[in-house]
């Protein structure tokens, strides 16, 4: 499979596409945004989503949310622009690449003085330069992530964090695309990450087509895996890295950063310094997504999963703490503990 045959955000002619990941693997629909809620419901519910795609949709969906205003005036514009930043910001809490992306807009437009067609258009190419550098960056991780592995590995995945939470590539699955290329011939196993199924739906769905040997697991099934001998390293994502080195990720990915350990299987998570949160000291510190408990019960499935009216508690991310991270994988190179002292050197790269 061509990569390019995945994006989930594009932009195609003057038209915002978003490749609704809820109907995958089933079908592949693309959905215009043509307004700011939109674009607010498509992140909400998760149509787009993983945190640097959620990034790139937030950038260009600034830009759509603007591009029809018809004043003259550049002051009344950046307001505008404000406003529809602090609204798209709250479609979701956890991923940090959301208000990362809307701040660098704000910035750039902030930083402007001339006309608000000079303004729209300087909106789009810092959209189109998110987006650009997303794909660099990863490509980078899968680059540097592949240094870690050997050829023949069994690799554990949780979530998804590919070529469809990124512009390309993806950050996690980066390397095993890298890696397919030179024939490494890896044996993923899937995780199929309930309640939003994002492994079974989406990871499963994407290396597959890709032509890489994949298995999917229940979440319960981690720790036989691991036990078999079969899980050389588990390679996962993250939503937001605090300063400390604290990730937050998908819901169970903290578990399996523990069962790691309890195995001595490396553990790492792959994070562009676009997710790293210095403003946050550390997981504790992270908001972490409460969602709908339909999505436990019913929404993915024909039948209901669980008794009618039944309380539900579906925290959305969960923190793994620093001292189950083996390696940090970004794409200005790999960090390893002490992550405090580490992840702030980046800075200065
Ligand atoms: C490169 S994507 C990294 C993370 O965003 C990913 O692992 C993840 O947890 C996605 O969660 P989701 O709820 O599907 O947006």
């Amino acid at each position: 499979m061509n990569l390019s045959e995945i994006v989930p955000v594009k932009f195609t002619g003057d038209k915002m596409l978003v490749l609704d990941q809820t109907k995958l693997p089933g079908e592949q629909k693309y959905l215009e945004m043509t307004t700011k809620e939109d674009v607010f419901v498509a992140i909400k519910k998760m149509k787009v989503r993983g945190a640097p795609a959620i990034g790139v949709a937030a950038g260009y969906g600034l830009y759509i949310s603007l591009r029809d205003y018809d004043g003259t005036n550049l002051n009344e514009f950046r307001e505008k622009a404000h406003e529809v930043a602090d609204y798209l910001v709250n479609a979701r809490p956890t991923a940090v690449n959301l208000s990362w992306a809307l701040k660098r807009m704000l910035a750039r437009l902030d930083d402007f003085h001339g006309s608000v067609s000079g303004a729209k258009k300087l909106l789009f190419e810092e959209a189109d330069r998110i987006r650009k550098e997303d794909e660099q960056s990863c490509r980078k991780m899968g680059e540097y992530g592949l240094t870690l592995l050997k050829p023949g590995m069994g690799i554990l995945t949780h979530c998804n964090a590919g070529t469809l939470a990124t512009a390309k590539y993806g950050t996690s699955l980066a390397p095993l695309y890298l890696g397919q290329e030179k024939n490494y011939r890896f044996r993923v196993f899937a995780d199929e990450t309930r309640p939003a199924l994002q492994g079974a739906r989406l990871t499963a769905w994407e290396l597959s087509k890709a032509g890489i040997d994949v298995t999917l697991i229940c979440d319960d099934m981690a720790s036989i895996v691991m036990k078999n001998g079969w899980i050389d390293a588990v390679l996962v994502g993250c939503d937001r890295m605090a300063a400390n080195g604290d990730g937050a990720n998908k819901i169970g990915t903290s578990g399996v950063a523990i069962l790691a350990k309890e195995y001595g299987i490396p553990f790492y998570m792959f994070v562009p310094t676009s997710t790293i949160d210095y403003d946050t000291p550390k997981g504790d510190d992270i908001e972490i997504e409460l969602r709908d408990g339909r999505e436990i019960c019913e929404m993915w499935y024909k039948t209901r999963m669980a008794p009618v009216g039944i309380k539900t508690y579906n925290p959305s991310f969960d923190v793994t703490s620093a001292e189950y991270i083996t390696a940090v994988v970004t794409e200005k190179g790999i960090v390893y503990p002490p992550y405090e002292e580490n992840l702030q050197k980046l800075r200065e790269k």
